[in-house]
């Protein structure tokens, strides 16, 4: 089977990063599949691994960090992991899953901050490359459920930091892209233990592996 990019989507603390892994083990138990590269965005190259705690944890000498820089820095992290992780591996033959991707910044940059929506479509056009997920999985917990989760995290970064009205926001920006959109995007309800979220992925990735099989 040709390789595939699988991506994880959702609110801080949704469980993406347990279930990339999960995913991982399961691909290669249940299929074989052992060339499986994983991800995280912002990050995952020297150059992006900088630009992300800068995004994370803002400027130097008390300086903020204006949105527009924001998210030019995450798409200078993007351009670094797409273009020297994500089509490398690929092209390889490497499985790619990826701890968020190009749905983030449409949901945090653009529901959450407001930035300009042609500004958003100019970078995810330029940055992307038209390189589209095969799948998306989108785990969808309250920012309730978010802000209960990541509250035991040693340190808070300045997104995690910000108000339950901004995880709203995302939350329903998250919503709004799914339903418009014409990628293949999987809503799971991952308020449910971390067991029951596992096994529906599990299940959704047999159903569409099969499917795939197929053709
Ligand atoms: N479905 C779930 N039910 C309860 N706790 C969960 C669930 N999914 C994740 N968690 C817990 O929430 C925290 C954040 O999970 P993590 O996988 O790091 O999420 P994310 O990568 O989306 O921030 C971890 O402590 C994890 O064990
Ligand atoms: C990829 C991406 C992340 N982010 C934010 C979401 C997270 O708060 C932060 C990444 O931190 P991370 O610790 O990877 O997220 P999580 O808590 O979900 O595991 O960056 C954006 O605002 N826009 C983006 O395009």
């Amino acid at each position: 089977m040709n390789s595939k990019f699988i991506v994880v989507e959702g609110l801080d603390g949704s469980g993406k990063t347990t279930v990339v892994y999960a995913i991982k083990r399961y691909l290669y138990k249940k299929y074989g599949i052992v060339k499986i590269t994983t991800t995280r965005d912002p990050g995952g190259t020297a150059v992006a691994d900088l630009l992300r705690t800068l995004i994370k944890y803002g400027g130097y000498a008390d300086e903020s960090v204006h949105d527009i820089s924001e998210l030019l820095m995450i798409y200078a992290a993007r351009f670094q992991l797409v273009t020297n992780v994500i089509k490398p591996a690929l092209s390889q033959g490497y499985w790619v899953i990826g701890d968020r991707y190009n749905l983030s910044s449409q949901a945090y940059q653009g529901g959450g901050r407001g930035v300009d929506e042609l500004l958003l479509k100019i970078l995810s056009k330029k940055i992307m490359d038209f390189l589209s997920p095969n799948l998306t999985l989108y785990l969808d917990i309250s920012p309730e459920i978010s802000v209960s989760r990541i509250k035991n995290r040693m340190f808070l970064d300045r997104i995690e930091k910000e108000s339950l009205i901004f995880f709203r926001k995302v939350r329903s920006c998250y919503w709004e892209l799914i339903s418009d959109s014409t990628e293949k995007i999987i809503v799971i309800d991952a308020s449910q233990s971390l067991y029951s979220v596992c096994r529906i992925v599990f299940k959704f990735l047999d159903w569409w592996l099969q499917d795939l099989l197929r053709v």
